[in-house]
C-alpha cells in the first residue's frame, strides 16, 4: 500500500540553503526513497515570489515522491501537521563576524516559529534548527513550545561531524564509509571541540595513526574555522554541504545510525558530562525508533573535559545575550 504524505517545512525557502536542500528532500533522500512528501515553505513576504520560482523548478522536476508544494508567509499555516520542520530561514553572516554576532538580527524569529510548532505542527514533529546561531535558536524555539518535548528540538552539528570526517580521510586516505566514532563535541561555533579519542580508521584508533601536533595545530581549527574559510573563498556562506549535512542529520534521526557507530547531533543535555540540563549541544549520538540517545558512558580526555567547559560556556554567553535582548 502507498504511504501517506510526510510534511515537511523549510523556512527560508528562497535562500541559498533552501535551494540546495528542496530538491533532494522531494528526490526522497531525507525520509527515504518510499516516502512521499508534502512540502510547506515558509518565506518573509519579499521572498514569497522567489519561493514561487523554487515551487515552479520543483514541480518541473517531476519528482515521484513530491505530493504537493505549498507557499506561505504566515508562520502558522506553514507548520500546520509538519513532522518534520527544517528551521533555515535566517541572515547568514559575512567576513569578519562570528556567529553569535547574528544573535539580534535572527534570535527573534525562532520564537513566533517555536509558537507556532507547539500550536501546529503534528504530535510526531521533529524540528532541525539550521539558521545560525543554531544552537541558541534551537533553544529559543524549544523554549517557546513547551507542549513538545524538548528532545525534538535539534541544532545542526552535522556539518561540522562531517567536516571532520573529511579531514581525516584527506589526511589518511581512509574512505568516509569506514570512518567511524568522531563526534564535534559543543556549540555550532569557532569554540566547538572536535574529537578523535574513540575515533577508528578503517578498524584502526585514530589517535594511532595520527601525530597529537596535527590534530591540535591542523585538524581541531581547520574543522572549527571552516564556515569563515568557506566565506572567505566563496564570498557566501556554505550552502548545498550544510544542505547535504541537514539530509543526513534527518535521515539518520528517521531511520536509525548504523550498528555500532554514532554521528554528532545537537540534542538537548540530560545532564550528560556535566553540560546543564537543557542546553543543545553536540554530543556523540546514535539514533533508535526516531529518537536520539546521547552516548553517555565514554571516558573522557582532560583535553574533551575542558573542550566541553569552553562550550557550555559559549552557549550560556549567547543565552545571556538573547536575554539581554528580551529575546527570551
Ligand atoms: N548550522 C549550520 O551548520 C549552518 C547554518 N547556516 C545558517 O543558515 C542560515 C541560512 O543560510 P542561507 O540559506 O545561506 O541564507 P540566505 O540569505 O541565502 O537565505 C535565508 C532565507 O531565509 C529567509 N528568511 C529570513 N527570515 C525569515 C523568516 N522569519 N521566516 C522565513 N524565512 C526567512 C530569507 O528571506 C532568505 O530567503 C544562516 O543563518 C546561515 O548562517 C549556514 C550554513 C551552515
Ligand atoms: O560559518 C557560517 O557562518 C555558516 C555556517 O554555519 C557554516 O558554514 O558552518
Amino acid at each position: 500500500m502507498a504511504k501517506s504524505p510526510v510534511t515537511v517545512t523549510v523556512t527560508g525557502a528562497a535562500g541559498n540553503i533552501g535551494y540546495a536542500l528542496l530538491f533532494r528532500i522531494a528526490s526522497g533522500a531525507m525520509l527515504g526513497p518510499d516516502v512521499p512528501v508534502r512540502l510547506n515553505l515558509l518565506e518573509i513576504p519579499q521572498a514569497v515570489k522567489a519561493a514561487e520560482g523554487t515551487a515552479m523548478e520543483l514541480n518541473d522536476a517531476a519528482f515521484p515522491l513530491l505530493d504537493s508544494v505549498n507557499i506561505y508567509d504566515d508562520v502558522n499555516q506553514a507548520f500546520e501537521g509538519s513532522n518534520v520542520a527544517l528551521l533555515v530561514g535566517a541572515r547568514p553572516r559575512t567576513k569578519g563576524m562570528e556567529r553569535a554576532d547574528l544573535l539580534a538580527a535572527n534570535g527573534g524569529i525562532f520564537g513566533p516559529q517555536g509558537r507556532a510548532i507547539n500550536d501546529h505542527a503534528a504530535d510526531d514533529v521533529k524540528v532541525l534548527v539550521v539558521g545560525n546561531p543554531a544552537n541558541t535558536n534551537a533553544f529559543i524555539a524549544a523554549a517557546s513550545a513547551p507542549d513538545v518535548p524538548a528532545d525534538r528540538f535539534n541544532a545542526m552539528m552535522r556539518l561540522d561531524h562531517n567536516r571532520a570526517m573529511s579531514q581525516l580521510k584527506e589526511k589518511t586516505g581512509t574512505p568516509i564509509s569506514e570512518i567511524e566514532k568522531v563526534v564535534v563535541w559543543g556549540n555550532h561555533s569557532a569554540d566547538q571541540h572536535p574529537d578523535v579519542s574513540y575515533a577508528t580508521l578503517a578498524g584502526r584508533p585514530a589517535l594511532e595513526m595520527l601525530d597529537a601536533e596535527w590534530l591540535s595545530s591542523y585538524f581541531v581549527p581547520t574543522v572549527a574555522k571552516r564556515g569563515a574559510a568557506i566565506i572567505e573563498a566563496r564570498g557566501a556562506s556554505s550552502a548545498a554541504s550544510a544542505a547535504s549535512a541537514a539530509i543526513d542529520h534527518v535521515y539518520d534521526w528517521v531511520n536509525g545510525t548504523p550498528d555500532g557507530s554514532w554521528t554528532t547531533a545537537g540534542v538537548a543535555s540530560h545532564g550528560e558530562y556535566g553540560v546543564p540540563e537543557g542546553l543543545i549541544f553536540g554530543f556523540p549520538t546514535i539514533s533508535r525508533g526516531g529518537a536520539w540517545e546521547i552516548v553517555s558512558d565514554l571516558d573522557i580526555s582532560d583535553a574533551t573535559r575542558a573542550g566541553i567547559k569552553r562550550n557550555i560556556a559559549a552557549a550560556q554567553e549567547e543565552l545571556d545575550a538573547v536575554r539581554d535582548l528580551g529575546i527570551l
